[in-house]
């Protein structure tokens, strides 16, 4: 487990305040404030259902394509509440990077793959777009098991390759805030090893907000962890103290396995 962190001692990246939001007339989530700090790891857990997905995807702006979802309150990145209308999502998402469950390359080399994003967003030479290419598969702890066929497909890779190749696309576009959803699920224990290690890397530079069923993997990896149920934030500190003395009896049952 981590250390003891003093989640105080942080500034805060990104804050929601009273986010509420529904798909249709459902609410999946209710009134939730809670301070996600810099350069720290936030866990969201809970059981299935109780809407950690759909939190992370509001945080940019993913559910603005599901037809019928809207939400409400402040999710606030600088000032600015990324829930505005007027916020460009492009510029959004760039700022805010995402990876899945799932790893999800594209059919295409795994050089592409990472300076899709940075040719996307910037004007780059070749050497530059090339240097950027190797900083990301080095910080994403690929560089050295791909550095011999980078003009190879992405879809060659294992899946916990071509899950450190998505991290690597995402921190390309130099984002401030990365999200990652269940983002072992589909990974053997030893990528998971790696990616949770990783995490601990990519957190000097980055904040890290994840959503994982995997208790261990919150109580291993994580520095704050937020309980959601049934769409409400239970609780929201450091993990250490959740999962040791949590404040409410339903965090307690859940991360005892009493439920979920
Ligand atoms: N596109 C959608 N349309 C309608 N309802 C949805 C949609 N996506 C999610 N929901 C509903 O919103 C609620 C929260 O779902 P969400 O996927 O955020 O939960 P979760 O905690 O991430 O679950 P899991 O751990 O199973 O992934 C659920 O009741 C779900 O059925």
């Amino acid at each position: 487990m981590q250390e003891s962190v003093d989640l105080d001692d942080a500034p805060t990246l990104l804050e929601l305040r009273g986010f509420s939001c529904w798909y249709g007339d459902f609410q999946a989530c209710h009134d939730i404030s809670l301070a996600i700090p810099a350069n720290k790891v936030t866990a969201f857990i809970g059981p299935s259902g109780c809407g950690k997905s759909t939190l992370l995807r509001w945080i940019n702006r993913m559910n603005d394509l599901v037809p019928g979802a809207r939400a409400e309150g402040q999710v606030s990145l600088h000032g600015e509440n990324l829930l505005d209308r007027s916020v460009d999502v492009v510029s959004l998402r760039r700022r805010i990077g995402m990876v899945f469950q799932r790893p999800n390359p594209f059919s295409k080399s795994i050089y592409d793959n990472v300076a899709f994003g940075p040719r996307l967003h910037y004007k780059l030479s070749r050497s530059q777009t090339d240097d950027l290419v190797e900083a990301s598969l080095r910080g994403s702890a690929l560089w050295d098991e791909v550095k011999d066929r980078l003009k190879q497909s992405a879809l060659g890779l294992s899946g916990g390759q071509q899950q450190r190749l998505c991290i690597a696309r995402a921190i390309a576009a130099e984002p401030e805030i990365l999200l990652m959803d269940e983002p072992c699920s589909a990974l053997d224990p030893k990528s998971t090893v790696a990616i949770e290690d990783l995490m601990a890397e990519l957190k000097k530079k980055y904040t890290i907000a994840i959503v994982t069923h995997n208790m261990q993997q919150a109580a291993r990896a994580s520095d704050q962890t937020a309980f959601l149920f049934e769409g409400k934030l239970i609780e929201c500190g450091a993990t250490r103290r959740v999962f040791t003395k949590p404040n409410s009896e339903q965090t307690e049952n859940y991360i005892t396995g009493r439920f979920g």
